[in-house]
């Protein structure tokens, strides 16, 4: 169990203007699943090689329990990475791929090839030691990755988009079973994502990162309820916000007047919710119920979207199909904002 602690982790590429990380600084639990999260281009993988060792930072620090490791050799750090095409070794068997961190330590023969079958056993490919990973699918390339990684006991796992080449049915399969093993082995673990549903389901926390900046550092659902900024709430799927002034109890825009929940910004803000937390009609009472036009209508099967005036502003909503039925664009309807759900951001 290793605590990691990046400090002001920072990179300029050589003849860049502008940091690619700039300034990063993390502190992640011992046995912790911390998920980089960002678009592309935002420094995941930067990030990544500086821990693993792959690339030297311009500045800052990174220390596993509290003594910095940059100074270590790659191989002296007990890191390994998993990249996003797996990077098998194309002429060895399964079982050699697997094994080959424990050969390389040199493992006695035996043991090694125990570990390599219960190793197999674990990520569900019990039969396929003997094949060539050209003889398997992505997804059992991607197991096969995984089992390697794991088999050396690392203090720290990195997986660098380790599902992104899976199609959407392997991708819940594998999302199990890594968070299923790391759990089970206490390993730290790091893991780089473009996509914030993957990352909420897997991480114990997320680290936003956009623009080489880290944007935010929490629990998951803290950016679906308190996001730091717009482009944090966007990022999230947000997309409601709305200009006013808050006095901390209400916000008062051209929207009208809405009620708000205790410890909210005061002063000029936005307000924001989320499209699936407005609830249309007015069973919830008269407090925060607007009247508006609805302007259009999609229906995706689990869920219906719709865009709604209110005023001069337009919101999106996220139904249920049930709810939504029957109702048509142009129609008047009436839609409810629980303050529970609301917040506001400073501007
Ligand atoms: N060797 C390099 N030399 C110069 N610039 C680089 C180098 N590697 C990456 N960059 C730049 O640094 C920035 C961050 O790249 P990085 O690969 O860390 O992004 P990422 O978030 O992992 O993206 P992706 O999700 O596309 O893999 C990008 O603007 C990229 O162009």
């Amino acid at each position: 169990m290793t605590h990691v602690s990046i400090k002001d982790l920072t990179k300029v590429y050589p003849g860049a203007t502008e940091p690619s990380l700039d300034q990063l600084s993390l502190e992640i639990a011992s046995g912790e699943l911390t998920a980089l999260l960002g678009p592309s281009g935002c420094g995941k993988t930067t990030t990544m090689k500086m821990i693993a060792g792959l690339l030297a930072p311009t500045s800052g620090d990174v220390a596993f329990d509290g003594r910095s490791i940059l100074n270590d050799k790659p191989e002296h750090r007990g890191v390994v990475m998993v990249f996003q095409n797996y990077l098998l070794f194309p002429y060895m068997s399964v079982a050699d791929n697997v094994g080959f961190g424990l050969k390389m330590r040199k493992v006695d023969k035996a043991e090694i090839s125990r570990r390599v079958a219960e190793m197999l056993d674990l990520v569900k490919l019990p039969d396929l030691g003997s094949r060539r990973p050209s003889e398997l699918s992505g997804g059992q390339q991607q197991r096969v990755a995984l089992a390697r990684a794991l088999i050396v006991q690392p203090n720290v796992l990195l997986l660098d988009e380790p599902l992104s080449n899976l199609d959407a049915h392997l991708r819940f399969e594998m999302r199990d079973l890594i968070r299923s093993l790391q759990q089970e082995m206490g390993i730290t673990t790091i893991f780089v994502t473009h996509d914030q549903e993957e990352a909420v389901v897997l991480a114990d926390k997320v680290a936003l990162i956009l623009n080489g900046r880290l944007k935010q550092y929490d629990d998951a659902d803290v950016f679906y309820k308190r996001p730091i900024d717009e482009a944090t709430a966007r990022f999230f799927g947000g997309q409601n916000f709305i200009e006013g002034d808050s006095d901390g109890s209400t916000f008062t825009s051209s929207f009208g007047s809405v009620a708000l929940p205790e410890g909210v910004h005061k002063g000029k803000g936005k307000l924001t919710f989320r499209p699936e937390n407005v609830r249309i009609g007015t069973e919830l009472g008269s407090e925060n119920v607007f009247h508006g036009t609805l302007e259009d209508k999609l229906y995706m099967g689990t869920q219906t979207r719709l865009k709604m005036r209110i005023g001069d502003e337009r919101i999106d909503i996220i139904s249920n199909p049930n709810e939504a039925e029957g109702m048509e664009p142009g129609q008047d309807i009436a839609v409810s904002l629980p303050p529970a759900s609301l917040w506001v951001l400073s501007s």
